[in-house]
């Protein structure tokens, strides 16, 4: 482990081998600490190990290792960038939490690449995800189910995933078993995108629908979820569709590996017989040689009647690393966006995930009482539902009469512990927008009539006061515009702000509104 060579390194003063009694004491103490932290890093592991499930598990952190640990940061390796990136922005909260329950003082994990002790295709290779496992057939719940009955099927859609019998991606990221359609909670912030993502699961094999589909929401509110659910339902459907699912950081690995082999050619072939195309994390597609082959690949399949499913963190609109003749063809279909789940949606996925934690662990018991309140408190993502949830199921398993008081101490990174909560660009775009009655389209589009230009530069002027952000950044938020116009926009409304009264209340009413 390079653990050892972290421990030494401290020691590396050019003295030789250590003899004085001092030295021996400093050794001893190392040899201590060193255990202590291949313990922690075990415990984890085996935590880890036992949320994520073992096929996850193999597939993403079989070649994770502990690097070193200092009083409040662990640093972990592993030997790809592509891994590295896929466990930074699926796991690290999970890992983070994992770790915090075993230690409370560390504070931040970080992950590192290890140096390539293999030669660069050995290397590359590791990070080709093993063949995913699919899940079984399940059935699908309807919204007039029953709570308890659709937690009870949640269940044994879990219980019941095994390695595809039948029926999986022809190539691409890993399914995670887990993300279905029966264990995906529908509430009004994501109906109209599930029902979207059903039919096109459903479709046969030509029947395209909403072409591309692309779902947008910030993080952790189930993107990845319904897509893969589209993916591992869509590789069951008895008219046999041709699937492949891909992270863009996946996409661009595999074509940037397949031009450095020459061998573009069979992997463009591959894709180009494929009947429904599934892109996560759009917003990671960069580089222009990629972008150009995503471009072709993407006009390939619309034109041939193809059904892609694309998500991202923002509207296609706003994709503004994108080469604009790909962001046009992903406007060209129908772009659905997710808002953050209400409180029976939260509620309902802490009862299903608690359903799944008792397959594995049947004593697991945590009072209604405990998850109404974490559902009341933990309000931003599914992601953080799932972080608290699982420092619930830590923490009962040695405290088993949490209460209320403990579980707020305990949660309280994720309850709002009184920081000003971050204002985003796009909240104010939406508030802005649905204020003056415009779409948000409108707002970063190019039209420049009167009822859209004042809201704009509202918008613009509060994304300047409300946000950190520059004024060039801004800019590139509506639409790709300069940072003059965007200054010219914050002069002019401070300008009528002073003179105006009623303006001037309608900002302050937009500012609350944004603060809520
Ligand atoms: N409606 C839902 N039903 C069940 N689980 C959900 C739902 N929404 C989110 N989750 C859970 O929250 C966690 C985060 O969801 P997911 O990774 O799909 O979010 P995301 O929108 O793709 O985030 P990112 O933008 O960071 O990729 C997952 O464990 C997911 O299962």
């Amino acid at each position: 482990m390079q653990m050892n060579t972290m421990t030494t390194g401290g020691l590396d003063n050019g003295d030789a081998a250590p003899q004085t009694f001092g030295s021996i004491r400093l050794e001893v103490g190392e040899a201590k600490a060193e255990m202590k932290q291949s313990i922690l890093f075990e415990r984890v592991s085996a935590r880890l190990k036992a949320q994520v499930g073992p096929d996850v598990y193999a597939s993403w952190f079989a070649r994770l290792k502990l690097h070193s640990v200092s009083k409040s940061v662990v640093r972990l390796s592993v030997p790809t960038t592509f891994l590295k990136s896929w466990i930074n922005n699926r796991y690290l909260d999970l890992i983070t939490g994992l770790f915090q329950a075993e230690d409370p003082e560390i504070l931040k994990i970080e992950v590192l690449v290890r140096t390539a002790t293999r030669h660069g295709t050995k290397a590359l290779d590791e990070a080709v995800a093993p063949e995913p496992a699919a899940p079984t057939q399940m059935r699908r719940p309807t919204s007039a189910q029953p709570a308890g009955q659709a937690v009870q099927q949640a269940v044994s859609a879990v219980a019941a995933a095994r390695p595809a019998s039948f029926g999986s991606p022809l190539f691409g990221s890993p399914l995670d078993s887990r993300f279905t359609f029966d264990t995906f909670v529908e509430g009004s912030s994501n109906r109209v995108a599930l029902a979207a993502a059903k039919t096109i699961a459903e479709a046969g094999q030509g029947a395209v629908r909403f072409n591309p589909l692309f779902i947008h929401s910030t993080v952790g509110l189930g993107k990845t979820h319904l897509l893969q659910a589209v993916a591992n339902a869509a590789v069951q459907n008895p008219r046999a569709l041709r699937v492949v699912y891909l992270t863009a950081e996946y996409f661009m690995w595999r074509f940037a590996t397949a031009i450095r082999d020459n061998d573009a050619l069979t992997l463009k072939d591959s894709l180009r017989n494929i009947d429904l195309l599934i892109i996560d994390d759009m917003q990671f597609l960069q580089g222009k040689m990629i972008q150009h082959e995503f471009c072709h690949l993407l006009n390939m399949l619309l034109d041939s009647a193809k059904q892609v499913v694309v998500a991202a963190d923002r509207a296609p609109w706003e994709l503004e690393s994108l080469d604009p003749r790909v962001r046009s063809r992903l406007q060209g279909g129908v772009a659905i966006e997710f808002d953050a789940p209400d409180y029976e949606m939260r509620l309902e996925i802490l009862k299903r995930r608690l359903a799944v934690a008792r397959l594995e662990d049947p004593s697991l018991d945590i009072p209604a009482e405990l998850l109404q309140h974490v559902a009341r408190n933990v309000t931003a993502s599914g992601r953080e539902l799932e972080g608290a949830f699982n420092q619930l199921v830590f923490r009962r398993s040695f405290e088993p009469n949490l209460s209320i008081e403990r579980v707020d101490e305990l949660l309280a990174h994720l309850v709002g512990s009184g920081e000003p909560r971050r204002v985003r660009i796009e909240d104010i775009q939406r508030i802005v927008a649905r204020h003056y009655n415009v779409s948000r389209q409108e707002l970063v589009s190019n039209r420049r009539t009167r009822v859209i230009v004042k809201p704009r530069q509202i918008a613009m002027y509060l994304s300047k006061t409300l946000t950190p952000r520059s004024f060039p950044e801004i800019g590139r938020r509506f639409g790709g515009r300069d940072h003059t116009t965007v200054l010219h926009a914050v002069r002019k409304i401070e300008e009528l702000i002073s003179g105006d009264t009623k303006l001037s209340h309608e900002v302050e009413l937009l500012k609350r509104l944004i603060n809520e």
